[in-house]
């Protein structure tokens, strides 16, 4: 995530933002543009389940121009051929969503993220194969999806000490916990809800995780 990742925080950790995982497209493009007018965010991930993959179309065609009007990346989850076919900046694949290698082959040039979960293991593989970032998670407990897995900071510090790929950390984030791991070498804090469901609406949501990330 080069080019998305300068000139963020004091403390070199970055906002990413993941959409909701359904949304109206209308309101939804305000509401992004009114977050990325409050503040620093390296990156948006689409992430749609079970959209057609027309609805995702119309919503990175909708949604694509206001994040590079705001100089942030737009990365698409769980399919790396509609992400190259779409013209995004790049895809984030979960385990169980097909082949590493190739989307690393397909996304040459872009950016391509992989889930690690709270394994070790498997984020040594994505960084061999060649992620731009690996993910860990879930920190904290959430509503916005079901976890199976359930990461602890020391994973964050154990990678930034050994590799240079940036690390994200995912789950259950939002400003009042974050401090732990901006401190542990998360690169990037990925949230909804501390964001899309802030009470005081998304632009205070950016600038509360701002604030904390300089904080922490
Ligand atoms: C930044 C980031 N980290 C982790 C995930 C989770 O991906 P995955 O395990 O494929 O689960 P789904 O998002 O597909 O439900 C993510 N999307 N983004
Ligand atoms: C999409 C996702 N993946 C996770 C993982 O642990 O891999 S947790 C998660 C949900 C993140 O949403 P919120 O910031 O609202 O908790
Ligand atoms: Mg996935």
């Amino acid at each position: 995530m080069n080019a998305a990742s300068q000139g963020g925080s004091s403390a070199g950790c970055r906002l990413y933002l993941i959409t909701p995982p359904r949304l109206d497209l209308v309101r939804f493009r305000d509401d992004l543009a009114a977050a990325l007018d409050a503040g620093d965010v390296a990156c948006l991930q689409l992430r749609l389940k079970d959209a057609a993959p027309d609805d995702v179309k119309r919503a990175t065609e909708a949604l694509m121009p206001v994040c590079h009007a705001h100089d942030v990346a737009f990365i698409l989850n769980d399919d790396a051929k509609l992400a190259h076919a779409l013209g995004c900046d790049g895809a984030h694949l979960g385990q169980t969503d097909g082949d590493h290698a190739g989307a690393r082959k397909l996304l040459e040039g872009k950016i391509l993220g992989i889930t690690c979960h709270a394994s070790r293991h498997l984020a040594m593989e994505a960084g061999e194969l060649g992620a731009d970032y690996v993910a860990f998670g879930a920190f904290f407990p959430t509503d916005t999806k079901e976890v199976l897995h359930h990461a602890t900071p020391d994973i964050l510090e154990w990678w930034s000490e050994m590799m240079e790929i940036p690390c994200v950390a995912i789950g259950g984030i939002t400003a009042q916990n974050c401090a732990p791991l901006v401190r542990s070498g998360a690169d990037f804090l990925a949230v909804v809800g501390a964001v899309w469901n802030h009470p005081d609406g998304p632009a205070a949501g950016v600038k509360a995780m701002n604030a904390a990330i300089a904080a922490a």
